[in-house]
């Protein structure tokens, strides 16, 4: 057998693992890693190196489980939007019921590993966060109303809660300011995305806010939305669980935030109605709501490390 023919089977094989590795959604789970670290760092406490490791593991697969699930109910619709159509599912490549299986297997396994290894708060917020992923954003909300991403994006706010948790077994005012923080992020974050991506939405009927509400609507929400988030910020330090570091990050990260969505907000290339797919600001507003939620939690973190 020649070389090339003896690598065709290895490659295949790569190309199969890595189509389940995408049914996890990795770059999404990088930041929901992050965050779940953070919330692990700060809290009072000590756990176990190899448990912490353990703990990581367990909210990136949990995480990455919801995603396998949102993909296998998502199937018919991700077939007719081009953002989608390429996944795993509806390019034929993994079957429908495997992802499932795979799915729930993996949520299972994560929360049941978590309360093992750590206590079963975590473990029991780990399972709220796959349960509001799966069933109150997937299945019951994104199809139905165009806030849908307010209530179901909860689902994206636990996971500092459960890295806190992990350490200490309980949830107190912090942990609900890092929730909190996420949870007022998400919809900057999703509605800049939606703006550009918003074809797709409506060719396949799911009622996201510039398809029901038109651009305009959606952009004013983007500045709203981050308007309130930046203050919300600054809550760990005036409520004493962060330091100047953290304040001063927040403050200058917020601040081009709230510039970039001003930008969002002023765009009248849409004044007639829709927005447009080559939308400057928000696309700009998308790609740095990522880097400003990564820094946050790091400055965070940063923080803790600098002034105990
Ligand atoms: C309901 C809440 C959310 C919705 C609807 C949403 C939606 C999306 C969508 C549609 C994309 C584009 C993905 C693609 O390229 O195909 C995206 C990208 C991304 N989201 Fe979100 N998101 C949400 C919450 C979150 C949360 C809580 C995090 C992490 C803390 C997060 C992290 C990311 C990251 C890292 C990317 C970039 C992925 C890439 O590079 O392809 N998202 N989000
Ligand atoms: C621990 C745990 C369970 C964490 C949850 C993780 C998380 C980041 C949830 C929010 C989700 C997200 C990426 C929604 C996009 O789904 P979509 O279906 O609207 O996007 P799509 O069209 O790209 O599939």
């Amino acid at each position: 057998m020649s070389d090339v023919t003896a690598a065709a089977p290895l490659r295949q094989d790569l190309s199969e693992v890595s189509d389940w590795v995408t049914l996890l959604k990795p770059r999404v789970i990088s930041l929901v890693v992050l965050t779940g670290v953070v919330g692990l760092l700060v809290a009072p406490g000590h756990l176990h190196p190899t448990l912490a490791i353990a703990a990581v593991l367990c909210i990136a697969l949990g995480a990455g489980a919801a995603g396998a699930i949102n993909m296998w109910y998502d199937r018919d619709i991700d077939a007719v939007m081009r953002r989608t159509e390429r996944r795993p599912i509806p390019a034929g490549r993994i079957e429908p019921g495997a992802a499932l299986a795979y799915g729930v297997g993996l949520a299972l396994a994560s929360v049941a590993i978590m309360g093992l290894a750590t206590n079963w708060v975590a473990a029991g917020v780990l399972a709220l966060s796959i349960g509001f992923y799966v069933f109150v954003y997937t299945m019951w909300l994104k199809r139905r109303t165009s806030q849908n991403i307010v209530i179901g994006g909860a689902a994206g706010a636990f996971p500092p809660v459960i890295g806190w948790a992990a350490v200490t077994g309980d949830v107190t005012l912090m942990p609900v300011l890092m929730f909190a923080i996420i949870f007022f992020w998400t919809p900057p974050h999703f509605w800049a995305l939606s703006l550009w991506a918003h074809a797709d939405y409506e060719k396949v009927g799911v009622p996201m806010l510039p398809v029901t509400h038109g651009a305009r609507e959606t952009r004013k929400q983007v500045l709203v939305y981050t308007i309130a988030l930046v203050p919300l910020t600054l809550l760990p330090w005036v409520f004493g669980f962060a330091g100047w570091v953290y304040a001063a990050a927040a403050l200058l990260l917020g601040a081009e935030f709230l510039r970039q969505s001003v930008a969002v907000y002023r765009d009248l290339q849409d004044a007639a109605g829709r927005s447009l797919s080559n939308d400057v600001p928000a696309k700009k507003a998308f790609r740095y709501s990522l880097l400003y939620l990564a820094l946050l939690f790091i400055a965070l973190a940063a923080d803790k490390a600098v002034l105990g």
